[in-house]
C-alpha cells in the first residue's frame, strides 16, 4: 500500500515513506536503489552523479580534516616541548624549525582544501561528527609518528603526512578501516615502545593514551555517524520514491503509483482468487467551477476532494490516487458489493457535506461522477481501467453526480 499522506505534510515520515507497505533492508548501493525505484532516465543519472561527487567530496573533506587536525596538533605539540621558545631563542636547530614551517604550510594547504572542497549540500553529516572522526584518525597518526620517534630516535611526521594524504584521498574512509585505523594504530603507539623496552616518561606514557582513549570513543562515533548517514541516504531515497509517487497538489498517490499499484492488486486478486473494485472520479463541470470562483478555489476543491477519498481507502491495500486534472481513482481490494455500494455512498456523501458552491454544478454544489469497475478472473489493469472509465462517462451522460456500476451496465 502506498502511504497515506496527510493533505498539509510537507515532509512525511520514515514511515510514511515506505512504499507500498513493502519493508525494504537499507540499500546497499545507489545502484541498487536507483533500479528498484524504476525512476526516469535522466533523473536516475543526475541522483548517481550526485551521490558520487557527494561521497567524494566527503571523503576529501574527511581527509582533508584529518591531516589538518594533525597538524594542529603536532604545532601544538612543539609549543608544548617549548621547540617554538627555542626557536624564538635562535637556540633551534634547521630540523624543528623546518619542521614547524612544514607543518604550518601543510595545515594551511589543508584548510584551503577543506575550505574548497567541503560540501554545503550533505547536511546529513554534521561537521561536528566529522570533525570527532578525523580527530581519530589523527590521533592514531600521531601516535604512529611517536613510535617511529621513540624506535629510531627522530620523528616521520612530514613522511607521515604525505603518506596518509596520498592514500586516503581518493579513498572513502569505511567504518572498519576507520575503526581499525584508530584503535591499532593508537594501541600500538602505547605498547610497541614497551615491548620493544623502550622507556617512556609518564608525559611520555600520556603523550600517547590519550590517542587511544581518542580513537576508541571516535570509534563508536564513526560507527554511529556512518549508521546515520546509511539511515538517511536511505530516507533520502523514500523521499525520492515518495515525490516520484506521489502528487504535488493533493498528496495523494500519483499516476505512476496508480498503475503499480492496480496491476499489484490484481495479480493479488488473482491469487487469492479475489475480487477488486476501480473506482473512477471525475469533478463535475470543473472549468465552469474555475471559470467562476478562480485557480485556487478549484485547487482547494480537489484538495478537499482528495481528503475524502483519503479517508475512505483506510484497509492495507486500499489506495486513492490522483490520475488526472480532476480525475481521481480509487483502488479498494477485496471488496463485496454490499460494502462497494456503502463506500460510494459514503463518498458522495461527504463530498456533499463539504458543501462546495457551485454556481453550475448539479444542485449548486459541486459534486462528483463516478463510474465503479470490479475486476474479473483474467482481467488486467488496462481492460478494467477501459471499463470504468466507460461508467464513468455513463454517469456523465446520464447527468453527472452520480455512481454508475458494472452490474448495472452490463
Ligand atoms: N484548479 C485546477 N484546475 C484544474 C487542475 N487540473 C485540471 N484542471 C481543470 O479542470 C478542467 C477540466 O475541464 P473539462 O475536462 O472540460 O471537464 P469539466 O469542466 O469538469 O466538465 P465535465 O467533466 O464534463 O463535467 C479544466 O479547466 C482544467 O484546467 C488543477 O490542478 N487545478
Amino acid at each position: 500500500m502506498m502511504p497515506k499522506k496527510p493533505n498539509n505534510a510537507v515532509t512525511p515520515s520514515a514511515q510514511e515513506l515506505i512504499p507500498n507497505g513493502q519493508r525494504r533492508p537499507i540499500p546497499q548501493s545507489v545502484k541498487d536503489d536507483i533500479k528498484w525505484l524504476k525512476l526516469p532516465k535522466e533523473l536516475s543519472h543526475e541522483f548517481e552523479r550526485q551521490s558520487e561527487m557527494e561521497s567524494r567530496v566527503s571523503s576529501y573533506a574527511m581527509a582533508c580534516f584529518g591531516l589538518g587536525i594533525w597538524c594542529c596538533y603536532s604545532i601544538l605539540d612543539q609549543l608544548i616541548y617549548g621547540y617554538w621558545e627555542a626557536i624564538i631563542a635562535g637556540n633551534s636547530s634547521y630540523l624543528h624549525s623546518s619542521l614547524v614551517i612544514e607543518r604550518t604550510v601543510v595545515a594551511a594547504i589543508l584548510i584551503f582544501a577543506v575550505i574548497k572542497y567541503r560540501n554545503p549540500s550533505n547536511k546529513y553529516i554534521s561537521s561536528t561528527i566529522k570533525f570527532l572522526i578525523l580527530l581519530s584518525i589523527s590521533a592514531g597518526t600521531a601516535a604512529a609518528a611517536a613510535i617511529h620517534e621513540a624506535i629510531n630516535g627522530y620523528n616521520l611526521s612530514g613522511t607521515l603526512v604525505i603518506l596518509i594524504m596520498i592514500i586516503s584521498l581518493p579513498i572513502n574512509i569505511s567504518l572498519m578501516t576507520c575503526i581499525f585505523f584508530s584503535f591499532t594504530v593508537g594501541a600500538l603507539g602505547i605498547f610497541l615502545p614497551i615491548f620493544l623496552g623502550v622507556q617512556l616518561s609518564k608525559i611520555e606514557i600520556f603523550h600517547r593514551t590519550w590517542p587511544l582513549v581518542v580513537a576508541t570513543g571516535m570509534g563508536a562515533l564513526t560507527h554511529y555517524h556512518l549508521q546515520l548517514s546509511k539511515f538517511n541516504q536511505f530516507l533520502l531515497h523514500r523521499q525520492m520514491d515518495w515525490l516520484a509517487h506521489s502528487d504535488g497538489l493533493t498528496n495523494l498517490n500519483n499516476r505512476r503509483a496508480f498503475n503499480e499499484h492496480l496491476s499489484k492488486c490484481l495479480a493479488l486478486a488473482k491469487r487469492d482468487n479475489l475480487q477488486i473494485a476501480l473506482v473512477l472520479l471525475d469533478v463535475d463541470y470543473f472549468k465552469r467551477f474555475n471559470d467562476c470562483y478562480g485557480h485556487e478555489a478549484g485547487d482547494q476543491a480537489l484538495i478537499s476532494i482528495a481528503k475524502v477519498l483519503q479517508d475512505v481507502s483506510v484497509r492495507e491495500l486500499d489506495m486513492a490516487a490522483r490520475t488526472g486534472g480532476e480525475e481521481m481513482a480509487l483502488i479498494l481490494h477485496d471488496i463485496n458489493f454490499i460494502s462497494l455500494k456503502e463506500t460510494i455512498s459514503q463518498i458522495s456523501k461527504s463530498i456533499s457535506d463539504l458543501k462546495i458552491p457551485h454556481e453550475y454544478g448539479v444542485n449548486g454544489q459541486i459534486s462528483v461522477s463516478v463510474g465503479v469497475a470490479t475486476s474479473l478472473k483474467n482481467d488486467n489493469p488496462k481492460d478494467l481501467y477501459i471499463r470504468a472509465d466507460r461508467l464513468l462517462y455513463a454517469s456523465k451522460n446520464s447527468g453527472r453526480a452520480r455512481a454508475t456500476y458494472e452490474f448495472d451496465n452490463p
